[in-house]
């Protein structure tokens, strides 16, 4: 028979069950604790102690994912699922033009299914897509609630192809809900929702580069003409997207490098994984010292390095008046199978062996940004989610191998 659970404060009953926390509480919103009072058997003695247990009250956890269109989102969301096993798909039978996908774990949905204008909508108005008033904020959020809540959604799907919207997709809620887009952190209500909130901020010159690659050689576009549109949407990308990284977690933030003078052209890049403190969920990664401000150019006898060479940087920083502390780093790997050497420079990483990151970075080779910092800053972030998923829902992933 269970005994009854006593009326300690959680915390006090981890305190007295052997389990303080480094922040001071050890519990997380979304985390059921009780203590209770048990009989144990340890080497030869029976006595009676206070055991912690802890339950999830969550059944979903919520992952905000924030940038541009063009920046790297759904490259991110091949990494960061990656880390969890299983390729993402579309609905099965569904719309052809979802914007929806599916692995085992988790389901990622495309904010643009709330515009609440059309692409005709927003011709006749005026309106950009990036505008707060061409999306529907309060469907968005009662359908993320509903989801979190373990209810079933139906939700409209934009057409890219077409410009209009859909019939509706039916949701069902699953272990992960990641919600990727413009403005996933614009309305309150839909920003606490999130668990983990995430901002990739590409430097106007690297969108500029990737826009090209992918419009102009995959679809066909005039440079002339992404250039346009990249300047089109300038203003309302000011006014509405760029401000949501304050309220991030995490932030990578790509930049042109600072090894090359001048170079502008994206090829080689400056990555910063900027990392909040003092949230509650996971500590951030650091570079050999905890707290220190440290630079490090490891090209030598462990890593090959070509022209112009690879510098890491680590320490804290203010961002928006906030404690983070920054990972860096500029230039690109020669062989990927090296990076386990920076690897184990590495610390608070959330890998769940030596290696990870590496093995990771290496199954994921063909992904765009994998020699370089956007890689490994997307793979170290995917694997903080991961942890953070543990800790909420109280259940272990098991690491991909
Ligand atoms: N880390 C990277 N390094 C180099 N190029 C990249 C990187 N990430 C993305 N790109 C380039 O940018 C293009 C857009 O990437 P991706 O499709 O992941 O962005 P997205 O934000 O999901 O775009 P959209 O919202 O328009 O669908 C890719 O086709 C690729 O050319
Ligand atoms: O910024 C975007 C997000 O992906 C799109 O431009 C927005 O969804 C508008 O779509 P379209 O280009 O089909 O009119």
């Amino acid at each position: 028979m269970m005994a009854p659970t006593q009326a300690l404060s959680a915390d006090r009953c981890a305190r007295s069950a052997g389990l303080a926390s480094k922040s001071g509480s050890s519990f997380f919103q979304g985390q059921q604790v009780f203590c209770r009072s048990a009989v144990v058997k340890s080497c030869g003695v029976t006595r009676r102690q206070s055991v912690l247990v802890v339950r999830s009250s969550q059944n979903t956890v919520i992952i905000g994912l924030a940038a541009d269109s063009g920046c790297g989102k759904s490259t991110f969301m091949r990494r960061m699922t990656s880390c969890f096993g299983g390729s993402p798909k579309p609905p099965a039978g569904g719309n052809p033009d979802s914007n929806t996908l599916i692995s085992e774990t988790a389901t990622v949905v495309c904010l643009d299914d709330y515009h609440s204008l059309d692409r005709f909508g927003r011709k006749e108005t005026g309106l950009t897509a990036l505008d707060p008033k061409a999306q529907d904020f309060d469907t968005m959020y009662e359908q993320t609630q509903a989801i979190k809540d373990g209810k079933s959604i139906d939700k409209l799907i934009y057409n890219h192809v077409t410009g209009l919207l859909d019939p509706p997709e039916k949701i069902s809620p699953p272990k992960m809900y990641v919600i990727e887009g413009l403005h996933p952190f614009h309305d309150e209500r839909v920003r606490n929702l999130c668990d983990v909130k995430i901002y990739l901020d590409i430097s106007p010159e690297v969108k500029f580069a990737w826009k090209v690659q992918r419009d102009s050689k995959e679809r066909g576009h005039s440079v002339e003409s992404i250039e346009a549109s990249i300047k089109a949407r300038k203003p309302d990308f000011d006014a509405y997207i760029d401000p949501q990284k304050k309220y991030a977690d995490i932030i990578i933030q790509v930049l042109p490098t600072q090894l090359i003078p001048d170079e502008k052209e994206g090829k080689v890049l400056r990555v910063r994984m900027i990392q909040k403190e003092g949230v509650k969920l996971y500590d951030p990664a650091y570079l050999f010292d905890e707290g220190s401000t440290i630079s490090w150019i490891p090209c030598g006898r462990k890593l090959t390095c070509s022209f112009p060479g690879i510098k890491f940087q680590y320490g804290p920083d203010t961002y928006f008046g906030e404690e983070v502390s920054v990972l860096e780093m500029d230039g690109q790997f020669d062989k990927l199978e090296e990076l386990i050497y920076v690897e184990s420079h590495l610390s608070n990483t959330s890998a769940k062996f030596y290696g990870e990151i590496t093995q990771q970075m290496l199954k994921n080779s063909t992904f765009p940004g994998s020699k370089n910092g956007t890689g490994l800053f997307q793979t170290m972030v995917g694997l903080k989610i991961r942890e953070v998923y543990e800790k909420l829902m109280q259940k272990e992933v098991k690491p991909m191998v």
